[in-house]
């Protein structure tokens, strides 16, 4: 099966649900703690995510901590748990970023799509020269 036909594949519907990918289900919860930061306090459970979307400077912190340690992961030689564990705390905190922004991953995704079709190199090399 291609790349296309994968993506395809993630939004078919099983009865009456419409499946949510799993970054889409994350992107709505963090949605729905945006909403509730700002609401006057009701009494709702602690929330880190929250405590990030309402401190970006502690957000930026955490996405440069977790890089380091998902680097770590290969560095050391940690394994594939610690991979996952780590590329999950960086996803995690990186689409709390983007909430903050009032972006949707579906904007990232395209912007993946678009290069799909030219390699890194070759795009590097089309760039025009920077301003001196
Ligand atoms: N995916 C995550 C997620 N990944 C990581 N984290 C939190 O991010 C924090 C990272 O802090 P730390 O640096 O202390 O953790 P760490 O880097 O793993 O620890 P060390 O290696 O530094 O010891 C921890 O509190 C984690 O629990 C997350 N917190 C929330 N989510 C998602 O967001 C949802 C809503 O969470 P709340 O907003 O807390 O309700 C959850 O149900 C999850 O789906």
């Amino acid at each position: 099966m291609d790349t296309f036909a994968v993506i395809h594949e993630g939004t078919h519907t099983h009865g009456d649900h419409v499946p949510r990918t799993t970054l889409q289900a994350l992107e709505q919860t963090i949605a729905q703690r945006w909403e509730v930061l700002q609401r006057p306090s009701d009494g709702s459970k602690p929330s880190w995510t929250a405590r990030l979307l309402g401190n970006p400077e502690l957000l930026c912190k955490k996405i440069r901590e977790e890089v380091g340690e998902l680097c770590q992961t290969l560095e050391a030689n940690e394994g594939r748990e610690r991979v996952a564990s780590e590329m999950a705390d960086l996803l995690y905190h990186a689409m709390v970023l983007l909430n903050l922004q009032g972006m949707e991953m579906e904007e990232v995704l395209r912007v993946l799509r678009n290069r799909f079709t030219q390699s890194g190199i070759e795009e590097k090399a089309s760039r025009p020269p920077k301003p001196q």
